[in-house]
């Protein structure tokens, strides 16, 4: 199977150094020459990767496509394009449904949400509708969510759409304490040790594949003594609209995802 990806930026190179190093047998993988540097590195790295001349010598060439544009370009890239009637067409586009980029292409879409952890085969993938090539595929990167509905698949494209604000949460946090006086070296290592150690913890519960599932109230207040620093701190965030912004943000996101384009 020949895999093309359209935009070589973050999730094309995530899921390319993830299909090298997985078992799944794929027997060339395309990337379009834009991002330039991307491409030339991949193609560098691998010698199953190639650079195609253009966009449409990238779906000449490929059985199934990956469409990994910029969500505000990919409606003008898209039209101009030719796709083939046996080909696989996957959109990662985190905010066009299926039936507009459908439309766009004139071909049968499914669409994916893989993050850069796929890189090391260690990400669960939702996809939507299923289909069982994209299953194997994704199982290799780490396993595969299939979804019956796509308001299902864009409620996961909302959580994939955390990642930034917890980094910003961290950020927000590191940049407090820098103020206060702390070494930028301490403070960041700190935070970042504390904070992968509460990932390490869950992990270890979802691996037990206990018959109980991640409880994160639990775990908030396991972390939490009780009348103690981290219940304190929690709590003020809540009352001062901690937990209210974020979900305003995520109905936000979750509205741009879902609402129609101009078709
Ligand atoms: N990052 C993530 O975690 C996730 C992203 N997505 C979605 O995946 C898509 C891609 O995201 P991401 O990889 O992060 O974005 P990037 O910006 O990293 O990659 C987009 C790539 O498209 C290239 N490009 C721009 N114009 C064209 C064109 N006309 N023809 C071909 N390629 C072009 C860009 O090249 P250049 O640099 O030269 O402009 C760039 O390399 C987006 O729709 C995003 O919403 C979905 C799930 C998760």
């Amino acid at each position: 199977m020949k895999i093309g990806f359209l935009g070589t930026g973050k999730i094309s190179a995530s899921m390319v150094d993830g299909l090298i190093r997985s078992k799944f047998d794929v027997s060339s993988v395309i990337v379009s020459p834009r991002n330039a540097q991307r491409a030339e590195q991949l193609s560098h790295n691998y010698n199953k990767v190639m650079i195609a001349e253009n966009n449409q010598e990238l779906l000449d060439a490929s059985d199934c496509v990956f469409l990994c544009l910029p969500n505000q370009i990919a409606k003008e890239v898209l039209h101009s394009l030719r796709f083939h009637p046996e080909q696989l067409v996957v959109s990662v586009l985190a905010m066009a449904k299926v039936a507009e980029v459908e439309e766009w292409i004139n071909h049968k879409v499914y669409r994916a949400v893989p993050l850069p952890f796929v890189a090391e085969c260690k990400n669960l993938t939702p996809i939507y509708p299923n289909h069982p090539f994209l299953r194997d595929l994704f199982d290799a990167l780490g396993g595969t969510l299939v979804l019956e509905a796509e308001e299902q698949f864009n409620l996961f494209m909302t959580a994939g759409s955390l990642m930034g604000v917890y980094c910003n949460f961290i950020e927000t946090a590191h940049q407090w304490f820098m103020t206060q006086g702390l070494k930028k070296q301490q403070s960041a290592d700190f935070l970042a040790m504390m904070f992968g150690n509460l990932t390490d913890e869950m992990r270890k519960i979802v691996a037990a594949k206990s018959s109980v599932s991640l409880d994160f109230a639990l775990l908030e207040k396991e972390f939490s003594t009780k009348g103690g620093t981290n219940e304190l701190l929690s709590n003020c965030f809540s009352h001062q609209g901690g937990r209210r912004a974020l979900t305003i943000a995520l109905e936000t996101t979750l509205q741009k995802i879902s609402a129609p384009k101009n078709t």
